[in-house]
């Protein structure tokens, strides 16, 4: 689902925030990538929803080289992903149900079909019934859950996370991993930025460890096919 050729990313001015990064994530799979502050965790992910560019080497989604896509493209390539974030980025001044629905009204769904996958979405998460509300009445487990939702209300193949559980406390991460942990089951690949080693190694999913923006454990034996050793 995600094949990354070492792939190297420099910004203006900085050293390599990722370097010479091979890895690949199967159809279905569920890994967590973890790193110091500034390992490069963020600029990965980045890079497969093409918010950024590789400096060097190549990203694949779907088995799609992301470098030629054309800009019409681009669209249809981020709809195939979800993306969840710490701060989940919620509109404080809408419902739930306006705030899951945001990306289909994008994708230009007709409302009833809209209404039908929002509704779909809140279940997933165990909030249907919360969809009239506005997310300052939720507690953080439940804004985070609406973030979910609103993640894969597009029945996205690859779910990204970005310190999904940053601001929960143990027992309502547990929750929350369990519910990424249900949307593998279903057939959705998942990749879950984290520092929270406590939770990784309770669940014991596979690793991709980045430092300095090489990533040191976790990676594919296939490159050395690929590339000779
Ligand atoms: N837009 C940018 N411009 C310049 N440098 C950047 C930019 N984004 C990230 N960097 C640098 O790239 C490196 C990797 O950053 P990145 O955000 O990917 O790390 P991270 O592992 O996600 O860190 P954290 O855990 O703190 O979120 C850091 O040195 C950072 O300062």
């Amino acid at each position: 689902m995600v094949r990354f050729e070492r792939v190297s990313k420099r910004y203006p001015g900085g050293r390599d925030a990722l370097s010479g990064v091979n890895f690949e994530l199967g159809r279905g799979e569920f890994a967590f990538l973890t790193g110091h502050s500034g390992a490069g965790k963020s600029t990965l992910l980045k890079l497969m929803m093409l918010m950024d560019r590789p400096s060097r080497g190549k990203v694949f989604v779907d088995g799609q080289d992301l470098a030629s896509l054309r800009p019409g493209q681009v669209p249809f390539h981020r709809r195939k992903i979800g993306v969840v974030f710490q701060n989940h980025q919620l509109l404080f001044d809408r419902t739930v149900f306006d705030n899951v629905a945001l990306p289909l009204q994008i994708a230009g769904f007709s409302p009833a079909e809209a209404a039908r996958r929002v509704r779909a979405a809140l279940d997933s998460v165990g909030l249907l019934g919360k969809e009239a509300r506005t997310p300052i009445e939720l507690s953080g487990g439940e804004q985070q859950r609406v973030g979910i939702a609103r993640a894969v209300v597009n029945k996205p193949a690859l779910l990204l996370a970005d310190e999904p559980t940053g601001n929960l406390d143990p027992e309502l991460s547990a929750e929350i991993m369990d519910l990424f942990v249900r949307f593998q089951q279903v057939g959705v690949t998942v990749l879950i930025a984290t520092h929270d080693i406590a939770l990784i190694e309770q669940m014991g999913h596979r690793r991709l460890i980045l430092d300095h923006g090489q990533l040191v454990a976790g990676g594919n034996a296939v490159e050395d096919d690929i590339y000779g050793g």
